[in-house]
């Protein structure tokens, strides 16, 4: 056997150039979806002297360009069939991709079958996730299975000692230059390879999580394999902490605050993203328009307004200290008054579904604050969240029917609440889903007015929210709490603080005793039945 270009593995040797590595580009095959920019591709590798070989309707594409292409059932001598379900799946491709040219028999047996290799594959696939995502019906979900791309993408990733791959749209200049120098360098082919194998293996993980999910239901929405796969989007800064190294990592789903657009400001950082992501959940919570302000994922304030001006001014009232540096996030999109306040405030980042006339204009007078827009509220069904060795995965919690709506509420102690006062006992509850478990929330007019977040007991949220409220906000504030009082004392220092009524889930084995403290204390008290940890 002998072998061009040195036995496969030799290649690897540090004494070969990288020059003496690149293959020219003589015949290409073409089979793409996504049709973005392939015309300029076609005319770009003619003019290079490539011969192009392809599939319907991209051969269609090409032709009508003034690109000579052969189809490939000219290749093949076999008609596309089955309603695209068979192209290219035939010897006389799949032995042009993936016969090995640096080994004489391979070359030998392709002269004795009188097949011609290719150097170069580009493909793109049937677009599964999208016709997914549209509601299309299962049979139609299922036609838009690629087979016949994947095929090729990986016999030409698995020979790429002497064959090229691209998949993506977005490289086709790249690929042109490269055919120019004379061909992508053997390490190219191999960085194009293992891009490619990601696009397909994310392709399959997509179509097997599919099938995975037909067998989910709401009482089991855990599909036996979690085929979730994420591409790196950018290299952040740094993590948590600046010895950290960290990258930002996207779904593909095009959706949520990963990716948002930054019309504005420096580059997020790892914290600002997981702020913003604390933000947007609390602004989305509440159907009135809505500012959530928030600093290492807690809030400095949250309130709704008539407008997103006033809430903002009435959450920048909670805690102006704390605010100072904080993320807003906004659940309408930022009026030019709204824009001017934050422009007074330093603020790290401000989240919204998008920027009315002179919002932008005002925000991005202030060099740092970073200006995101993002359509709409969170929307994830599932949260996964790493343990060492695995992962943990559960159903997201959400605002819900019927423990979150006050209809449904119990009353336990003191007098009903008119309809308004239950607005802002309702107000209190929504916000207090915000909050770092345990979580005592007080609230007014709307607004929070004291928060108390992250103890390892009750008493000391209690505390925290009443001393941070001071004395005036706290008496005739509306209070919350995220789970139940496990003893009278955490509800015994808001019921000292003087605030009008609580709203908690209540069962614990002691809430008589809590009753009995809000009945003596004269506080009304309402049991949710739900619960609302976030840790
Ligand atoms: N069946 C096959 O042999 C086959 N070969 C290539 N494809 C796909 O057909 C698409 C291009 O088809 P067209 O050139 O007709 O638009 C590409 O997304 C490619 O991935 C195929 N389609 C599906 O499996």
């Amino acid at each position: 056997m002998t072998v061009q270009g040195g036995a496969p593995g030799a290649e690897e040797t540090a004494d070969q150039s990288a020059e003496a590595t690149r293959r020219p580009v003589r015949r290409a095959l073409i089979s793409v979806y996504d049709k973005t920019g392939l015309e300029e591709l076609a005319r770009g590798l003619h003019a290079a002297g490539v011969r192009l070989v392809s599939t319907g309707s991209t051969a269609r594409v090409i032709a009508a360009a003034g690109v000579p292409v052969t189809p490939v059932e000219e290749l093949t001598g076999f008609p596309e069939v089955l309603d695209g379900r068979v192209k290219t799946l035939h010897p006389r491709v799949h032995a042009g991709l993936l016969a090995d040219q640096r080994l004489e028999s391979h070359r030998g047996q392709l002269d004795e079958l009188g097949i011609e290799p290719f150097e170069l594959v580009v493909a793109n696939l049937y677009p599964f996730r999208e016709t997914v995502a549209s509601g299309a019906t299962r049979d139609e979900c299922v036609e838009q299975i690629d087979i016949g791309g994947p095929s090729m993408v990986r016999a030409a990733a698995k020979n790429h000692p002497s064959v090229a791959v691209v998949v993506d749209p977005g490289h086709y200049e790249t690929l042109l230059a490269a055919v120019a120098a004379g061909g992508f360098t053997l390490a190219e082919r191999r960085g194009l390879a293992a891009r490619a194998f990601q696009h397909t293996a994310e392709y399959d993980a997509a179509v097997a999580g599919w099938f995975a999910e037909l067998d989910t239901t709401a009482d089991q929405p855990f599909a036996a394999h979690a085929n979730l796969t994420f591409t790196l989007d950018r290299v952040l800064r740094y993590g948590e902490n600046p010895h950290q190294a960290a990258a930002l990592y996207t779904d593909g789903s095009g959706r949520g605050l990963a990716a948002a657009e930054q019309l504005h400001g420096k580059e997020m950082s790892y914290n600002n993203y997981v702020d913003t992501e604390a933000a947007h959940r609390a602004a989305w919570d509440h159907d009135r328009p809505c500012v959530a302000i928030i600093k290492h994922s807690n809030p400095c304030g949250i309130a709704v307004g008539a407008d997103v001006a006033e809430a903002h001014r009435k959450a920048h009232a909670c805690d102006p200290l704390s605010a100072y540096g904080g993320v807003i996030a906004v659940n309408r999109p930022v009026s030019a008054a709204l824009a001017e306040q934050v422009a007074d405030i330093f603020t790290e980042v401000i989240v919204a579904p998008d920027y009315e006339d002179g919002a932008l204009e005002a925000l991005t007078r202030k060099k740092n604050i970073r200006v995101l827009r993002c359509p709409e509220g969170p929307a994830a069904r599932t949260e996964l969240r790493p343990v060492d060795g695995g992962a943990l995965m559960q159903v997201t919690d959400r605002l819900q029917a019927p423990g979150d709506d006050p209809a449904s509420w119990q009353l336990a102690a003191g007098e009903a609440l008119s309809a308004e006062e239950l607005a802002e006992l309702a107000f209190a509850w929504r916000a207090c889903r915000a909050v770092k478990s345990n979580a005592i929330l007080l609230a007014k007019d709307g607004a929070t007015v004291g928060v108390g977040m992250g103890q390892v007991n009750r008493v000391d949220s209690a505390r925290l929210a009443v001393r941070r409220a001071g004395a005036e906000r706290a008496a005739g504030s509306y209070a919350a709490s995220d789970a139940f009082f496990p003893f009278p004392d955490g509800f015994e220092v808001l019921a000292e603080a003087g605030v009008r009524a609580v709203a908690q889930p209540g069962g614990s084995i002691r809430d008589k005793l809590v009753i009995e403290a809000a009945e003596k204390a004269g506080v009304t008290l309402y049991l949710t039945g739900t619960r609302h940890f976030y840790h």
